[in-house]
């Protein structure tokens, strides 16, 4: 047993670290002694923290501590030859959602955060030192040291309809670091080990089905839920029986002499290229992945203890701890979000425009409120092809088995595509997503207003544009609110709700209503250009324009970029977005703010956008290399910028805007531009947002001389 993990941290003192809980212990006791079939014994253990599920299990040091007294105490019965099995489950629909991070976050020093890693993995340890077989029954959610419970058990087996199985750690600064870096590329080979501790968080967080954990051969068994319990029990007397469990993706030697080291190299090859090389917990992850190549597990357990120690007192963990919080709470409950009461109801909704956002959000419409919805265009033809484009979505969704075909045809049914407006009479709330121009957006509400009830709300898509403006004709201007989708529409969470000094209490409460009605998190505006997110983007994508306008090359301007961690670069950006409305934001912001951004001078060459884009069908110009090169030419005998001058530039161009929104009062803190840019742009989750990555990188203190938060939220504190 010299390398056992019981006798590895046999010695280390915990008591540092015990007055972390919050005392939170997950009752697990009495374990139940089950005879199966064979007559053999199972003691089972179910992890249970007496809470509904919306308090799903964690693991805090004194959850750890009393499984680990439970464990000691079946291992002294399997040795008495008591039991011939252990297994552990959880309560309904979860195992568990992993460690307690209200503890983590609570770590000092490096020692104690050692010792949290340390903890861990002495009592998941134990589940492979039993002395006998030990057998996890994942029966729902199972996230970080949850999953990792079931990687330290010697057999695992999954309930089909179980909810969420990831190890997250990656996207929030850390490591899986409980066994998860050592124990899965071990069992499923280095590739598919990659892609769950690495790829998966990082392409926002994306969770693995039942499903996929079996095929990847993370788990050895699926069953249906009902009778779940019985058939993994079965299953596992079959094996205690001498049944063999197949493990297909198992490394073997070949794979780990050749496979492993050159999918290392690829994968970081990738990731600097993606993400650049700020983010530390990617590359601590892939370190220890490409470890976990050789060497025992005892070996593997230690550099996870250190490599968890470095992350949980660094300044990025302590970045994304305060983006968990944002989105954990504060995009939960908006601030400035009038009484829900004062909203009106919404039976039925109308849309003007059919183009690429109504479209998509008319779907979303449908789907989640369930009430008819009325979509018109300037002619039938267009207003066919958004109806035709929604019922399509609806034919995938069904096809995919995500819809059953009854509820499909009655989406579909609730859909309207109409040339005639005076159908809109009894909308209750009519959105616009026409093109973005001023005139045009007066000129449709104007038309509605005169057909629709006097108390519909009217809200518009617009993406820079004054609502207030927009509005300006109206009768009603009270009832416009400003109702910013982000593209696409099914994947951004975000909407950003803009108040203008008339907006009633009425439409702003509807508002807030309707986004949370459509699973969107809101966040609350100023009327002012390019609300958050836009006027931030266009920032960089007018730094973007500028350094090619001074004769850098596109594809080096695109990776000056990198270090950002934005989910693309600037021009591919536009690209998605669409020349043309990002044409117009930028001349927006540059009209508001000519001093700050470069849209009129670098971005004249946008003017010859309208002829490009009618060439294209869809709308929308691919191939944004191409394109652009063709659009903005570099200034004849000007410098190209270097790599570190396009990032320092719109770094400290970034920290200025950021300081000059709030003291516009844009939003009132801080915390909603980084809501609005972790949701609406991507902006990387384990950098915090934007503002603590700029205070971190000295851009705050270059541009006005301060920071946006304590050293305590950049982590500084900690190091
Ligand atoms: N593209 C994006 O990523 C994005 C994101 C958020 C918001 N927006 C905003 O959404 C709005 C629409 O943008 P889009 O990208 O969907 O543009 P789009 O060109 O794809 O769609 C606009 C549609 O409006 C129709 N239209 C124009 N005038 C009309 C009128 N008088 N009556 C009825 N229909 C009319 C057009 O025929 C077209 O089908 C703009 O205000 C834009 O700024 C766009």
């Amino acid at each position: 047993m010299a390398h056992s993990i019981s006798a590895q941290y046999a010695n280390v003192d915990f008591s540092p670290i015990q007055a972390l809980t919050d005392g939170e212990v997950i009752t697990h006791s009495p374990v139940r002694d089950i005879r199966l079939a064979s007559g053999k014994v199972l003691a089972l253990i179910t992890l249970d923290n007496g809470r509904d599920h919306t308090r799903p299990n964690t693991l805090g040091p004194a959850t750890l501590t009393a499984l680990g007294e439970t464990l000691d105490g079946l291992t002294a019965r399997a040795a008495a030859g008591e039991i011939q099995a252990v297994g552990i489950t959880g309560k309904q629909y979860i195992l568990a959602a992993g460690a307690d991070l209200s503890d983590i976050s609570k770590v000092g020093s490096r020692d104690d955060a050692r010792l949290i890693a340390q903890l861990g993995h002495k009592v998941l340890g134990k589940l492979g030192e039993l002395g006998v077989p030990s057998f996890a029954f994942v029966n729902g959610l199972a996230l970080g040291g949850g999953l990792e419970i079931a990687l330290n058990s010697d057999y695992r087996t999954v309930d089909a309809s179980s909810a969420a199985i990831a190890l997250p750690e990656v996207f929030l600064g850390i490591i899986p670091g409980w066994g998860g870096a050592y124990l899965l590329p071990n069992l499923i080979g280095i590739e598919n080990a990659l892609e769950v501790v690495i790829s998966n968080p990082l392409k926002q967080n994306r969770m693995l089905k039942p499903q996929q954990a079996f095929d990847l051969g993370i788990v050895d068994a699926i069953f249906p839920a009902a009778n779940y319990l019985e058939n993994s029990l079965a299953w596992a007397d079959a094996v205690l029986g001498g049944k063999k469990v197949e493990r297909k993706n198992e490394p073997g030697k070949i794979e780990r002499l050749t496979k492993w080291p050159i999918a290392i190299k690829m994968a970081r090859g990738m990731l600097e290229s993606k993400i650049g090389t700020v983010p530390k917990s990617p590359y601590a992850a892939l370190e220890l992945l490409d470890k976990a190549r050789s060497g025992t597990k005892a070996e593997g357990f230690a550099r996870e203890d250190e490599a968890l120690a470095d992350l949980v007192t660094g300044d990025q963990f302590a970045a994304s701890m305060y983006a968990f919080d944002l989105v954990q709470k504060r995009a939960k409950r908006p601030v400035g979000a009038p009484d829900k009461a004062l909203a009106k109801k919404v039976t039925k909704v109308g849309i003007i425009g059919a183009g690429l956002m109504a479209s998509q959000f008319a779907l979303l419409f449908v789907r989640k409120l369930q009430v008819p919805v009325l979509i018109t265009d300037l002619d039938q033809a267009r207003v066919d092809k958004g109806v035709a484009y929604i019922h399509e979505q609806i034919g995938t969704l069904e096809s995919k088995g995500r819809l059953d075909a009854d509820s499909a045809n009655k989406l579909r049914a609730l859909v309207t595509g109409t040339t005639d407006k005076s159908l809109y009479a009894d909308c209750d709330f009519v959105i616009e997503a026409v093109f973005e121009e001023v005139g045009v957006k007066q000129q449709v509400f104007g038309e509605i207003e005169k057909i629709i009830a006097e108390d519909a709300i009217l809200a518009t898509n617009t993406s820079s544009l004054s609502v207030e403006e927009i509005g300006a004709k109206l009768q009603h201007p009270e009832r416009l609110v400003g109702f910013h989708f982000f593209n696409p529409v099914a994947v951004m969470p975000l909407i950003e709700i803009v108040k203008t000094p008339t907006t009633s209490e009425a439409a702003l409460s509807t508002a807030f209503v309707v986004a949370k009605n459509l699973g969107k998190n809101a966040v609350l505006t100023a009327d002012a250009p390019g609300f958050v997110v836009n006027r931030l983007l266009a920032k960089v994508m007018g730094e973007a324009a500028r350094a090619v306008y001074e004769g850098t090359p596109i594809i080096d301007v695109e990776k000056a970029f990198a270090p950002l961690g934005l989910p693309m670069g600037p021009f591919q950006l536009i690209d998605l977005v669409g020349w043309k409305v990002a044409a117009h934001v930028q001349d927006t912001m540059a009209d508001a703010f000519p001093e700050r951004f470069y849209a009129n001078e670098n971005f004249h060459a946008l003017a010859e956008l309208d002829a490009v884009i009618e060439k294209d069908k869809g709308g929308r110009v691919t191939g944004w290399t191409k394109q652009a090169e063709k659009l903005l030419k570099p200034a004849v005998g000007s410098t190209p910028a270097s790599a570190d001058t396009i990032l320092r530039r719109v770094q400290d161009g970034l920290a200025s805007e950021i300081k000059l929104m709030l003291d516009d009062g844009v939003v009132p803190e801080v915390e909603d531009i980084d809501l609005c840019l972790i949701l609406g742009a991507g902006w990387p989750f384990i950098d915090g947002g934007a503002s603590p990555y700029l205070d971190r990188e000295g851009a705050s203190e270059r541009a006005f001389g301060g920071e946006f938060h304590t050293p305590q939220i950049r982590g500084i504190e900690n190091r």
